[in-house]
């Protein structure tokens, strides 16, 4: 049975300050690579073949470290990317007016199609998560990849999975470095495919770990 890891990246500076990220970006805090280290202890006994990473900076950092330790090289795929959140990428939080939270809002709040301007809707960046995924298949067998992604793009992936539409109210927290586990596999007793194994598990870090929304 196919096993495929979930981490999002070590908390950056952005995250840090509220600032939205989308697909720009900013460094690793202290903090957030002593979180990647600490999801490569975690999972470099897990036997570990590939280690896949959006090609953002914070998740080819994040990677690099979980590599390291796995003996992994680090392949990227731009299809891991984080939301594109259009017109409001870099702003701080704290500084959108209420229609620029109003479109924020249409992410996470069940709208179909919902998109800041110039930005990706859930349902485009469902669509490449689901694409990368189902490329880990192609890998030889008994292959156990690791990917590194991001908040929103692996809430929506882990979601999806459960059957809900990509579009559908946020209810998945994933916090910077947690590991989640997704499965492809034919069992009586569950749906065929995909199954999700473990969510949002941050039980090998050493300090309370942020969320992009940081509340
Ligand atoms: O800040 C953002 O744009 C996202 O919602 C969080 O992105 P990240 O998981 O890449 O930090």
């Amino acid at each position: 049975m196919l096993q495929v890891y979930l981490v999002r990246h070590g908390e950056t500076q952005w995250n840090a300050e509220r600032r939205i990220q989308g697909q720009s970006d900013s460094a690793l805090t202290e903090k957030g690579e002593r979180q990647a280290w600490q999801v490569a202890e975690r999972v470099k006994a897990l036997g570990i073949t590939h280690v896949i990473a959006s090609d953002l900076g914070r998740t080819r950092r994040t990677a690099e470290i979980i590599a390291q330790a796995c003996g992994c090289d680090v392949t990227l795929d731009a299809r891991l990317r984080e939301l594109d959140m259009g017109v409001l990428e870099r702003r701080h939080l704290d500084t959108l007016s209420e229609e620029e939270e109003g479109w924020r809002r249409l992410l996470v709040n069940g709208t179909p199609d919902g998109r800041i301007p110039e930005g990706e809707s859930m349902l485009e960046m469902s669509n490449r998560m689901h694409a990368a995924l189902n490329a880990c298949r192609d890998l030889p067998a008994g292959s156990r990849p690791l990917l590194v992604s991001h908040g929103m793009a692996l809430g929506c992936l882990v979601s999806t999975i459960l059957g809900l539409p990509a579009w559908a109210e946020r209810r998945l927290r994933l916090r910077n470095c947690s590991i989640s586990r997704v499965d492809h596999q034919e069992s009586p007793w569950l749906a065929p495919g995909w199954v999700v194994e473990t969510a949002g598990d941050i039980s090998h870090l050493d300090a309370p770990a942020l969320d992009e929304l940081q509340r």
